[in-house]
């Protein structure tokens, strides 16, 4: 296949994803006014739920500003084209919320495990089979796992009905040499039936030379937000990824330009700081801790007085995990009274 009839489909996450750097707190006029824009620009397949998912809302992630099943149906009501996604991690989500969601319209379910963890996702991948999802496999963490062994994991999704399974670079911590041969074991490993994604933070600043590393690899389905909104440096930006995709002979579908109007004139307002990989959100990817974390990392780091660096690369040591946020508080506290012994 030459590389001029390559084509993709984008999921733009700036309403899941990026609900983690807006605390949760996106409204149903937010989503409205962003999903009447990304829809308009061509954007096929827009996903909208609390930042770990639906159910995500609680004290360990952050509670929601508003019901995240009023803002799927605003993004439901408003989309023309698209269609709405949203996020389950079986666990923190369940059965019921999979089965409310779909109820509001959404069509596209990404069922999220940690990169070892696929055999939770079964039962969820099913059901959202039968209630005529489009179901997905998101493989978390993935630099936590060989090729061959995210393979492997890929391959119980697969088998429970996922179209497609992601290669999820949660903490920005792949090089595009570990995306492609990631995305290139999975593509061995499934075949053709299944399509590949790839989901990228911008940690290390590769969001968007990894996604295009993964096209060439074999994805077929790539996430993006716009201004690069999301956990951590924020992920692959949707206007840069297709632009870059366009210059490199691969067909999202989305019209550029409008795609870096809704950036400029819907999303940037929203955006609370800074979409950048300053020394905190950067040491994430080095470290290869979850995106998520920092926002928790820089409250722990103010409350205990010590360094959010410190902090990060302790969790990157202990190899921490999604669902492991209680752990920020304990590294904070011992790190504080290490320094207190010291003092
Ligand atoms: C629950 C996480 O935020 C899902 C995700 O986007 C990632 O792992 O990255
Ligand atoms: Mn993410």
């Amino acid at each position: 296949m030459s590389a001029e009839t390559l084509s993709v489909t984008v999921c733009d996450a700036t309403l899941r994803d990026g609900s983690h750097a807006v605390a949760h707190q996106f409204t149903a006029e937010q989503v409205r006014a962003v999903v009447g824009g990304l829809d308009d620009a061509g954007v096929p397949v827009i996903e909208v739920s609390h930042g770990d998912g639906l159910g995500g809302s609680s004290l360990t992630y952050g509670r929601s500003g508003s019901d995240e099943l009023e803002l799927i149906e605003a993004a439901v009501q408003t989309a023309e084209r698209a269609r709405i996604a949203v996020l389950l991690l079986p666990g923190i989500g369940t059965k019921d919320d999979l089965r409310a969601a779909r109820e509001r319209g959404a069509q596209v379910v990404r069922v999220a495990t940690h990169c070892t963890e696929a055999d939770i996702s079964p039962q969820h991948i099913a059901l959202a089979g039968e209630l005529g999802y489009t179901p997905i496999g998101f493989l978390m963490m993935a630099h936590m796992n060989s090729p061959e062994g995210l393979a492997e994991q890929a391959a119980i999704m697969a088998a429970a009905g996922a179209e497609a399974v992601y290669v999820t670079d949660s903490a920005g911590a792949l090089v595009p040499d570990g995306v492609s041969a990631r995305v290139a074991a999975l593509r061995e490993r499934l075949g053709d039936e299944v399509a590949i994604g790839f989901h990228g933070h911008q940690n290390m600043e590769l969001g968007v030379a990894n996604s295009i590393a993964a096209v060439r690899a074999g994805a077929r389905w790539v996430d993006t937000c716009t201004c690069g909104l999301g956990a951590g440096a924020g992920n692959t930006p949707t206007g840069a990824f297709v632009a870059a995709a366009e210059r490199s002979g691969i067909a999202t579908g989305i019209d550029l330009f409008e795609a870096l109007e809704v950036a400029e004139t819907t999303v940037r307002p929203l955006m609370r700081r800074p979409q950048i990989a300053d020394r905190g959100a950067l040491l994430l990817g080095y470290a290869g801790v979850y995106s998520s974390f920092l926002l928790h990392a820089e409250r722990a780091a103010e409350r205990f007085g010590v360094p959010v660096e410190e902090i990060l690369l302790e969790c990157g040591r202990r190899k921490t995990v999604g669902g492991q946020e209680d752990w920020i508080i304990e590294i904070a506290a011992e790190l504080a009274s290490r320094s207190e012994v010291v003092a």
